[in-house]
């Protein structure tokens, strides 16, 4: 017997939405927890109206998610649709931006750098091999996982030439300060030439601290970099960085891009906690997965597969999805027993967009501001409004320097924490208040932590950050964390490296 759920129920039924974690251009990224594994996922959630003649875009990512599986790509476990919204549910990535990390550590060893690249590369290597390009390579989209690998994600601007990766491609897209001259100039460009040119701009990013063309003198540095050739056919190709030997030091081998997980495979821990919720046997559950998975591969229109189960009966049920990633997500060390109510294990779900013609063929804009004009009017009428309800909430709100209630968080001391050389979390509070006030950032408290608006003036797309006093374990220290959570990112490594100054150690 199915359940006819809204896309709300789905997801609510599913998951436990925790708090936001990021937010991107088209999308804020929520924090959760599968209720029948404890897992943790991450939550993309893009909102239809908003998207507008962006939704293609998101269109091509799930397709591209959906045909990827890597040890360094993303894996999207589940698309729900609701009336209002498409949630992507994600691997959840702890550890944050590899730009964050960048940033914390102001430039990593070469040593480090090069452990990032080989993962990198390998996931770029099997990225073309599926016949895809990124077009969007920059340390914003590279998260770092549990285990400190690296994860590739937003797969919105990546392109798939039809008669495969030796076919140019035309849309003229990426972030500027990463895209290859042939993209810059609007030429036709071969993709996988392009993303290598991005690759090379990381490279340098990772190893300086710091963009390319930011200083005469790193022209030097930058000219040496072989992928960074203004021609594509110089440059260095992904196949040829796999044993070049920068890449190999210390390794002695080459990098292994292919997959090791395998598209389709099922997950022995997963059919485990399926059959539990299922009340099947083992042997019954992998059979209606692979039953699943075949229908599934002969099929080639978007929908979804889902198992669903009552206490009575137990049904498989496709819309037909091609991409059958079977992997419920699973937590390694101690899944929780089903409660009662969840007897359905989620799959895909389906997601049935209409996109017309024109809208598929349209290209992005390379300005990297992705709204139409009339958007942009909007947001910055929209921003000043805001901005100056903001101060006079901040004016009229005499909690602002209130000492909190509850104490400070203790927490671990992490890359994207600050350290202190005060043990007293008010006065430092109190310190960033001054410190926010003078570079008219606006900010709302709640107890020690504190989010922070900049000024249009300052950060003309917006900047959001968090920043929290915190207690670092163990020292009893003042340790400041910071997260971004809107806006440049390079602008906001400046904009910390200002507002943190006066509090290092
Ligand atoms: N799987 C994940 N685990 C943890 N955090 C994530 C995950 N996916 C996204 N995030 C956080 O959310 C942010 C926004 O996500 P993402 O880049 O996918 O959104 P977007 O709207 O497509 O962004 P953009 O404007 O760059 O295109 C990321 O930069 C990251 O900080």
């Amino acid at each position: 017997m199915s359940v006819n759920w809204t896309g709300d129920e789905e997801l609510h039924h599913f998951y436990e939405v925790l708090e936001t974690i990021g937010n991107g251009g088209f999308a804020k990224v929520k924090l959760g927890r599968h209720r029948l594994t404890g897992e943790k996922v991450a939550i993309k959630i893009m909102d239809k109206k908003q998207l507008g003649e962006d939704l293609p875009r998101v269109k091509l990512e799930i397709e591209a998610m959906k045909n990827l599986s890597h040890q360094h790509v993303c894996r999207m476990y589940q698309v729900i649709e609701t009336t209002a919204k498409i949630c992507l549910v994600l691997e959840y990535c702890s550890g944050g931006e590899l730009f964050d990390y960048i940033i914390a550590k102001e430039c990593l060893t070469e040593m480090e750098t090069r452990v990032f690249f080989r993962q990198i590369i390998s996931a770029l290597a099997y990225v073309h091999s599926r016949g895809y390009a990124h077009r969007d390579l920059k340390p914003e989209n590279l998260l770092i996982d549990d285990n400190h690998n690296l994860k590739l994600i937003d797969f919105g601007l990546c392109g798939k030439p039809k008669g495969g990766m030796q076919c140019r491609l035309n849309t003229c897209c990426g972030s500027p300060a990463y895209a290859a001259p042939e993209v810059i100039l609007g030429k036709s460009y071969i993709g996988s030439s392009a993303d290598v040119w991005s690759l090379g701009v990381v490279l340098y990013a990772l190893l300086c601290g710091y963009l390319p063309f930011d200083d005469e003198n790193c022209m030097a540095l930058y000219k040496l970099i072989e992928m960074m050739q203004v021609e594509p056919q110089d440059r260095l190709t992904v196949s040829e960085l796999l044993d070049h030997p920068w890449v190999t030091k210390d390794f002695n081998i080459p990098v292994e891009w292919h997959s090791k997980q395998q598209m389709g495979n099922i997950d022995a821990d997963c059919i485990t906690e399926m059959s539990i919720a299922l009340k099947r046997s083992r042997e019954t559950t992998t059979q209606l997965v692979k039953e699943t998975l075949r229908f599934s591969e002969d099929d080639d229109s978007t929908g979804s597969l889902e198992l669903i189960s009552d206490n009575d009966s137990c049904t498989c049920r496709t819309h037909g999805l091609k991409y059958a990633r079977l992997t419920t997500p699973t937590e390694k060390n101690k899944p929780k027993t089903p409660n009662g109510s969840a007897c359905k294990a989620p799959m895909e779900i389906s997601l049935d967009l209409a996109f017309s013609p024109e809208r598929r063929s349209r290209s992005l804009d390379l300005a990297g501001v992705r709204d139409s004009g009339q958007k942009k009017k909007a947001a910055k009428v929209f921003g000043s409004l805001e901005r100056g309800l903001d101060k006079v909430i901040a004016m009229l709100t005499p909690t602002k320097r209130w000492r909190p209630q509850d104490g400070p968080r203790k927490i671990k001391g992490q890359y994207n924490v600050t350290r202190t050389s005060q043990t007293n979390p008010d006065q430092v509070l109190n310190q960033l208040f001054t410190i926010l006030s003078e570079k008219e950032v606006d900010f709302t408290q709640n107890g020690y932590s504190l989010k922070c608006r900049c000024p249009t003036s300052l950060s003309p797309v917006g900047m959001v950050f968090k920043l929290e006093v915190c207690l670092l374990q163990k020292t009893e220290m003042v340790g400041i964390r910071r997260k971004r959570l809107k806006g440049e990112s390079w602008f906001y490594r400046h904009l910390m490296g200002d507002i943190l100054a006066s509090f290092r150690e």
